[in-house]
């Protein structure tokens, strides 16, 4: 933790009041992730201007908008890929800037990110796969052969269990469907436990069971003290998750709330969902 930079919080800032979904824990001192005012411009285009959240220590939320909206860059931003031109990112109730630390030091603090295309090894089993990112050294490919500890093995079953691929550990990462390959890099992210994953499109390509059963899984990983956001088109999903939705629109929060909530929003339909 020594190359990890803690600051001194900030004043605590109180957001809006709560909604449907309960009460909402906004200061900054309160919330595992605070985006305050973060913009980011590419060539004089903003594609994020003035964006504002928080996440709460074991929420999951749901980030939905148009092509173009700043998703992508708003999770660039918050895994030190990007820079912000301005405004503040901060985790773990404020004792942690963002924007000072790169991006190994992002991971190491408990930050994963699942990019929307898998990236699982396709000439390695699944259970290789998933020992490797459990060893924390992906590129490692040597590691693999050293024995696991009992916790680890305990910690890879359940692991597997949660990702639907028991039965499936033996064969090749290449030999799985689409789906499973999702689940797979989902497993490899929780297998450095993070605080937050970030998800990016987690069930494009997807069958509709793949679909439900990953809107279960992500659910559990949730319960299970993770805390989670996960941008999405697909609204049948986000329905699933059950959880707070925000949707971006030219890199600001349009509307946050329930999906009902959102997709009932006149301008959320006028912009995205379509009449
Ligand atoms: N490196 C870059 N240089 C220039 N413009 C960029 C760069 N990265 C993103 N943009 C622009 O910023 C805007 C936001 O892009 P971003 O990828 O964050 O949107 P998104 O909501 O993730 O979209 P999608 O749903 O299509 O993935 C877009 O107009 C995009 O063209």
């Amino acid at each position: 933790m020594s190359d990890i930079d803690l600051l001194a919080a900030p004043e605590a800032v109180q957001n809006e009041p709560a909604d449907g979904l309960g009460a909402q824990k906004k200061t900054l001192t309160e919330a595992l992730l605070y985006l305050n005012d973060v913009t980011v411009t590419f060539d004089g285009f903003r594609a994020l201007n003035a964006l504002s959240f928080t996440v709460d220590p074991g929420e999951m939320r749901a980030v939905i908008g148009p092509n173009g909206a700043g998703k992508t860059t708003m999770m660039d931003v918050i895994t030190g890929k990007t820079r912000p031109d301005r405004g503040d990112a901060y985790f773990n109730g404020g004792t942690t800037d963002l924007t000072r630390l790169d991006e190994t030091q992002i991971v190491t603090l408990g930050i994963g990110r699942k990019f929307q295309k898998p990236t699982v090894f396709e000439s390695h089993t699944v259970l290789d796969n998933l020992r490797l990112a459990l060893k924390g050294q992906r590129r490692a490919l040597p590691n693999i052969f050293r024995r696991e500890t009992g916790a680890e093995r305990d910690r890879i079953d359940e692991i597997f269990e949660t990702i639907r691929l028991t039965e499936h550990r033996e064969r090749l990462g290449g030999a799985l469907s689409h789906g499973q390959k999702q689940w797979l890099e989902i497993g490899m992210l929780l297998a450095q436990d993070p605080k937050l994953l970030l998800v990016d499109e987690p069930v494009a390509g997807m069958t509709d069971a793949e679909t439900a059963q990953t809107a279960e899984l992500l659910r559990e990983i949730n319960a299970s003290g993770h805390s989670v956001v996960v941008v999405e088109h697909d609204m049948t999903f986000v329905r699933d998750l059950g959880v707070r939705v925000m949707c971006l629109h030219e890199g600001s929060v349009l509307a946050e709330g329930t999906l009902d909530q959102v997709s009932a929003n006149e301008r959320v339909i006028e912009v995205y969902l379509g009449r």
